[in-house]
């Protein structure tokens, strides 16, 4: 199984994703770390990125994905994933792209999207040291955000609850699909 924690900067994709990947023993994947440099030099001067700087990033994800699952590997991949089509980016890759894909969901990939509101967020984004995403950029990733529906297979979690909490509703979710 790929899970696929998502949701905007700062909901705590890279906590959750680095206890559970601990926790299973699965691969972790940080998908900012193939963000090209442009990309996270953009970020950190507090300009949004566009489709068409996610688009190349999204598809070395998804042959991230794509190599996992011809392993028959178990991994997590950390992706903000903000909009539909980059989910389906992940997932079909450049199946994916001119908007004609009609695929939503791949057995064996699961969306955990960590829901929260902007004020929570915000408070968590200032209090975090050392990472490069700038804060301001938080209302653009909102602005940009789709919520995934039950048919990309997501579970929707609220990251007003504790770690543990968060990391066994995940869990439960996806123990029903393993
Ligand atoms: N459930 C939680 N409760 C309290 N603080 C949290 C929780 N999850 C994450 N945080 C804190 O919020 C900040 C943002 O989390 P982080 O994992 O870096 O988010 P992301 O990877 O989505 O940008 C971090 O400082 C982290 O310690
Ligand atoms: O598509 C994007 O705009 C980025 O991927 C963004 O959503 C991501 O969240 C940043 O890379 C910040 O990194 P953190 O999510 O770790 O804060």
């Amino acid at each position: 199984m790929i899970l696929i924690i998502m949701g905007v900067s700062g909901s705590g994709k890279t906590t959750v994703g680095s206890f559970l990947s601990e926790k299973l023993g699965w691969t972790l994947h940080e998908g900012d770390d193939y963000h090209p440099k442009e990309n996270i030099d953009k970020m950190a001067s507090g300009v949004p990125l566009t489709d068409q700087d996610r688009t190349p990033w999204l598809l070395l994800l998804h042959d991230i994905i794509e190599r996992e699952m011809s392993a028959g590997s178990h991994a997590i991949l950390i992706c903000s994933a903000l909009k539909k089509l980059y989910r389906q980016l992940l997932l079909f890759g450049r199946e994916a792209l001119g908007g004609a894909c009609q695929r939503e969901a791949m057995e064996g990939v699961v969306f955990a999207f960590l829901s929260g509101s902007f004020q929570l967020i915000q408070a968590r984004m200032v209090a975090r040291k050392g990472h490069f995403m700038a804060p301001n950029l938080l209302q653009s990733q909102f602005d940009t955000l789709e919520p995934p529906s039950l048919s990309e297979n997501a579970v929707t979690v609220d990251i007003s609850k504790s770690l543990p909490e968060i990391v066994a509703e995940i869990e439960a979710a996806i123990s029903t699909r393993l």
